[in-house]
């Protein structure tokens, strides 16, 4: 972490959260970038991940951080050696200074001006309009162009043919069309099927949402505990679980891009999310500010849903959220939808309304719920909003 902001070659202005310093104090982030250091054979490294911290004085490398990236360091004798663990090349040998310290100098990477040499044959491929390579040779071979280089190596990728060679399929032309809503259902699994699955890859699935089922129950039964339900183990009745698994690639113009925009999860009571990879992208707006949350390793986040919402009428809140992609490593997801199934109806518990504590949302059957969520005009606003009452004596 960093307090010198010009050091960022790239930086995230969009992430806030906090960090406790070695006095205990905390110290508030405002942004994660990435920063260039130059390495003593005169290669760019970044480091990625660097937080902002506007009233840091010094700059931390955190040692606990360089360990989970799977380098080592190991202090001994006055110096700390910073290991790569795979390859084994010491990458820093740090001496000790009279305070005690291991102050790591690396110089920064600051480009004023950059010469590049640019590959002939790539730029003759550009100046015939991505002629390809064979083309190219063919020119050369019958003498057609003045100054044309011998083309004799593969001309580098070239992302502009790539794009232009992308193309659309068209869709299968069908006469029957879906005319009202829930006609036609996209879901995100589906089964039970008698093709054999690769590498028991569904097994694994249904062995997982077998036990994230076990799970959520156990978690509801403490919520409905917590929240003075009267429960006879079945206030959310029969439960129904959904899957979605979420493929977030490396964009390197990641601030440019969104994964998934910001959203309750309105049909869950909670949210069982995995974050496989341990990638941050998960952020959680509060204040109407975009708090980044830790990928947990070995462990779930648990979403509160729009329908617990509503059932603990407003004393649980579902938590606004957005997902964002990270600029080179890619990142994965499973999230598992918990919600009521569809023959039910909800509506605030009967135990937390009185006279005083008046119901906040409207009584619904889950299919008319479900109805009017697959059929919400799609205005960016939260589709809770419509099932909310609207106290004429607020
Ligand atoms: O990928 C994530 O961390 C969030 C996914 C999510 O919010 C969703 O699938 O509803
Ligand atoms: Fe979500």
């Amino acid at each position: 972490m960093t307090g010198n902001k010009d050091m960022f070659i790239k930086l995230d202005m969009g992430v806030a959260n906090q960090v406790t310093l070695g006095d205990g104090k905390k110290a508030n982030v405002e942004g994660r970038g990435v920063i260039a250091v130059n390495s003593k054979a005169n290669n760019t490294k970044y480091i990625h991940d660097v937080l902002y911290v506007p009233n840091l004085t010094h700059n931390l490398l955190s040692v606990g951080k360089l360990v989970q990236r799977g380098y080592s360091a190991n202090f001994d004798n006055g110096e700390c050696i910073v290991t790569d663990k795979k390859s084994g090349t010491i990458l820093a040998k740090v001496q000790m200074a009279d305070n005690k310290v291991f102050p790591l100098h690396m110089p920064q990477k600051k480009l004023a001006l950059q010469a590049n040499v640019m590959d002939e044959s790539y730029l003759w491929h550009l100046r015939y309009g991505h002629l390809n390579q064979k083309g190219l040779q063919l020119l050369k071979q019958k003498d057609m162009v003045v100054g044309l280089p011998h083309i004799d190596r593969n001309i580098q990728v070239c992302e502009g043919c790539i794009y232009g060679k992308m193309h659309h399929l068209p869709f299968p032309k069908t006469s029957w069309r879906a005319k009202a809503p829930l006609e036609l259902v996209h879901a995100d699994i589906f089964g039970p099927t008698r093709n054999p699955s690769l590498q028991n890859k569904r097994d694994a699935l249904e062995n997982y949402s077998t036990e994230v089922d076990k799970l959520s129950r156990k978690i509801l039964d403490f919520m409905a505990k917590a929240l003075n339900f009267d429960n006879d183990g079945n206030v959310f009745g029969e439960i129904s679980q959904a899957m979605r698994m979420n493929y977030y690639p490396p964009c390197s113009q990641s601030e440019k891009v969104i994964g998934i925009v910001p959203h309750t999860d309105a049909t869950a009571l909670i949210t069982i999310l995995l974050q496989l990879n341990e990638i941050e992208g998960l952020q959680i707006n509060k204040d109407n500010k975009w708090i980044a949350v830790d990928p947990p390793p070995d462990a779930f986040i648990v979403n509160i849903g729009d329908i617990l919402e509503i059932m603990s009428n407003g004393m649980y809140r579902s938590v606004m959220h957005r997902a964002v992609v990270n600029a080179t490593k890619e990142r994965l997801s499973i999230a598992t939808f918990v919600s009521p199934s569809l023959d039910r109806e909800i509506g605030p518990n009967p135990r937390l309304i009185n006279s005083i504590n008046r119901a906040k949302f409207k009584r619904i059957s889950m299919k008319d719920y479900w109805k009017g969520f697959v059929d919400r005009p799609l205005d960016g606003r939260r589709y809770l909003d419509g099932v909310r009452i609207v106290d004429d004596d607020a």
